[in-house]
This record gives structure tokens, sequence and C-alpha cells, in this order.
């Protein structure tokens, strides 16, 4: 796919980029070296402190790069505000808490016959981030802020319909004064990420994106024997129960369902009603699923915005139509809105069975999949038996029910009478084909960490036999 930046509420092309030759970018790869070098001797305080600066640039930046996002994938304008918005937050959240973070953790020095004993953290080295159109700045920077504190170098590859983005992020961190080449984006295809990965200069990499990408990056990485992290495709279930607000649980399911127009891996994509409760609950989804406005993404009252590729959009059509044809009703929405761009309407789909593919598949834009289950252990079967595990929603007054819940569902995250969402101060991540790693808190901070296991002996002494057992048996 070429570098470049498409409206997608128009088509148009508004700007190209070549993407590196091989000379530019193993000059990249040498400035990130180096820059690692001298980044790694910095103190977390230094380092939280070019955190902070970074949140207040970005802060200036708001509008400017919202606008950027909205042009080049097509979310809302004001969530595209709201996404500038959680990654101010997120850079002041590890300024906050990353010295903490990275304090050395003491053991007990007594029971290994030392004077002192503990882990300390230190950083890797240089992380490439290869990283989605759909939050284009809140998932680089999920993968920055924590890196960067932890003295980490970052090299971002960003997919190619967001250029523009992908270089405001390189400037911001040199804006807000990070010292030179600690983070930098690289314009590359994805052709060329086989050869960064296995550059000896890099250490380790982090993928979010489709199932296919994640296993090439985690194979390369796999044979060169570099740590990575993926956060993959999510199918969430929400599941609604009897005892639930209905009400309340219809308008966070359109939300959870259309959110970021409906191009989310933890927007909730599988709808479980309980049969006491179906017929209100479809109802209420159905009405406010259809008084959503779509259109120019950059207008205030506009909900829902077009699709981010064209491609994506094909691929939507090509889920409902399989549905239908295989038996499914539409009850809202179901076809593209005519207009240019590539835009899709908001769509509820009951009636959906094992062999249609939007059942086991995951669908990137804003189509509900509704079924109708006799009670909570249906649905946690039915939404267990998929490949995904990323996020759950449950809707229920009842303790019970939450904790079977929370006990059974095959996830990274359960989130009971609200939606899956990601939060700085939560850990954010998946099981199964959802991927591997966490990031956000200091799990995810210590995922591209050295867990340095330190131990300091008392003059003089030696270690007993039992210490050396191993040693002395070799
Ligand atoms: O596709 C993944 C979306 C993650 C969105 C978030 O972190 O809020």
């Amino acid at each position: 796919m070429a570098i470049a930046t498409i409206n997608p509420a128009t088509g148009e092309t508004l700007k190209t980029y070549e993407p590196l030759s091989e000379a530019a970018l193993e000059d990249k790869l040498a400035r990130a070296a180096a820059a690692f070098a001298e980044y790694r001797l910095t103190t977390p305080r230094q380092r939280a402190g070019w955190l902070r600066a970074a949140a207040d640039v970005l802060e200036g930046d708001t509008d400017a790069v919202a606008e950027l996002m909205t042009t080049e994938m097509g979310k809302t304008l004001a969530s595209a505000k709201a996404e500038a918005g959680k990654c101010v937050k997120a850079l002041r959240y590890y300024a906050e808490h990353g010295e903490d973070f990275l304090q050395p953790k003491p053991t007990d020095a007594e029971a290994v016959g030392a004077i002192e004993a503990y882990v300390v953290h230190q950083p890797l080295g240089v992380v490439l981030a290869i990283m989605p159109w759909n939050f284009p700045l809140w998932q680089a920077m999920r993968f920055a802020a924590p890196a960067l504190m932890a003295g980490n170098v970052g090299l971002l590859k960003h997919a190619s319909n967001v250029p523009q983005t992908a270089l405001y992020m390189e400037e911001l961190f040199r804006k807000a004064g990070f010292p030179a080449d600690v983070f930098q984006t690289l314009l590359i295809g994805s052709g060329t990420v086989e050869r960064v990965i296995r550059d000896d200069r890099v250490v380790a990499a982090t993928l979010t994106g489709s199932g296919p990408a994640g296993q090439s990056v985690a194979a390369v990485a796999g044979d060169a024997l570099k740590k990575t992290v993926l956060e993959l495709g999510g199918s969430d279930p929400f599941i609604v129960m009897p005892s639930a607000d209905l009400d309340k649980a219809a308008e966070v399911a359109v939300t959870a369902r259309c959110q970021n127009n409906g191009q989310s891996c933890i927007a909730a994509k599988r709808f479980f009603v309980h049969t006491d409760v179906a017929e209100e609950f479809t109802r209420l989804f159905a009405e406010k699923m259809a008084a959503l406005t779509v259109g120019d993404p950059m207008d205030d009252g506009t909900k829902v915005g077009p699709l981010a590729t064209e491609d994506g959009r094909e691929d939507v059509e090509r889920y409902v139509q399989d549905a239908v044809d295989k038996g499914a009703t539409v009850v809202v929405g179901g076809r593209r809105v005519d207009r240019p761009g590539w835009f899709y309407e908001p769509t509820l789909v009951s009636g959906v069975t094992p062999e249609m593919a939007m059942h086991s598949e995951e669908v990137f834009g804003p189509v509900a999949a509704l079924y109708t289950v006799a009670d909570l252990d249906e649905a946690i079967r039915i939404a267990n038996d998929h490949v995904y595990g990323l996020g759950a929603n449950l809707w229920s007054e009842d303790q019970g029910e939450r904790l079977r819940f929370i006990r059974d569902v095959q996830s990274g995250m359960a989130f009971v009478n609200g939606m899956v969402t990601s939060y700085p101060e939560l850990p954010f991540g998946g099981v199964k084909q959802s991927g591997y790693g966490r990031e956000l808190t200091e799990v995810g901070m210590y995922e591209f960490a050295n867990a340095k296991t330190v131990w300091i002996g008392p003059p003089g002494r030696q270690q007993g036999e039992g210490d050396t057992a191993a040693a002395a048996s070799e």
C-alpha cells in the first residue's frame, strides 16, 4: 500500500510519501542505537520531565493533530480530540508514576545470604513499534510513553495511511526536548519490517494489528530471539441479562459498537441478550443505532464518519451480505451511504448463526451481531467458542452472575455495567489469538525492561554449598 494521506470522507489523495531508502533507514537505525547509548544513562526524573513537557506540547497541539487524524482516517473530530486528550493523560500518568515503577524492588536479602538483594528494571534498547491506523496517536503513545519512561528508544512503523500523524509523533518528542533520535518515525512499507526486526540494533518489537501481521512479526522475532508484545483482533461479547438497566445497556451498546466508526479491536461486536429481555433490548438498540448521525467527520453533530479505507468498507459489506444470504435479518442499516467517501450505515443484524463469517471473524465497521440466549451459561459458552479473547462486557445487577462472568469468560479484560475501555491506570491486552503481553500501567512498562536480579554479598563470605550445588555439579 502506498504511503499516503487519502481522506476517507472524500476519497481524495492529499499527500504521498516515498518510503525511506535503504541508506536513510540505515542512518535512522544508527542514530537510534547512538541515542540509546546516551539515553539509558539519563535518570527517571529527567525522563519524567520530558514526558511532562510532551504532554504540554500535545495539549497545545490538540486541535491541529485531531484535524490531521480525522483527515487521514475519518474518525470524528470530537473523538480525535478526545484521543489526543487521552494521550496527554497517559504521558502525565507515566511522568507521575514512572519513577516509582522504576525504583529497585528489594527482596529478602537474608534468605539468600546477601546483605542486599533487589530487582531493578533497566531499559532493553531500541524497540520497534508497528502500529495501526485506527487510533493513530493513542496506540503509538500507549507504546511510547512507558517505553521512553523506562529508558528505551522507540522506532515507529505506522500504518501507511496515517503518515502525517506518524511524523507528528516524532516531532512531538523533539519539541518536548527529548534527546535527539530517542523517538523516530520510519516511513517504510510492511515489506521492510522483517529487515528492521532482524537488525542487531533492534532488541524487541510490539505490534498492534491483525492476526496475520502478528504471526509474521512473531515468527521473525522468534527466529531472531527477540521479545514481542502483540495486541491483535477482538470480537468482544456484550451480554445483557434481565436484571440490567436495559435503556442504559442499549445506549452503551451503541457506543461500544460504533465508537471510532466501528473500527476498534475492543468494540463490542457480538451481543448476547437473555430471551426474557431480547425483544425490548433489540427495540432500544435498533432505535438508538438508527438515530446516529452519519456524515462528515469534521462536523460537530456527526456521530459516525466513514470507514478508513475503501477495502474496509467492502469487507463490511461482504460480512453483512454473507449473513443475509445464510438467513440473518438486517434490523437496521445494512447499506453503504450514497455519498462520496467510504460511509456505511450503523447496522444491526439478528439471527446470527455459526455458519456466518461475522460469527467467527472480526467485523471492522459499525455492524452489531445479535444473539438470543437462554441464560448466562449459554452466553459465556458461545462467547468463549471463538479464537479471540480480548475484552468482554456484562450487564447484570446479579452478583452471582457477575462473579461467574469474571471467572469464566476467556478474555484479557472483563467489564461489568460499562464498556471495555483502555485507561492508562489499567493493564490492556488479550488472550488466545487476541495476542500476548500487556500494555499500560507498570505491567506494560516492564514488558520492555530487563528485570535484573542484583545480589550483594557480605565482605569475605563464601556462598554456601547449597547455594552453589548446581555450579558444583557441572
Ligand atoms: O484496535 C484497538 C483499539 C484500542 C482502543 C483503545 O485502546 O481504546
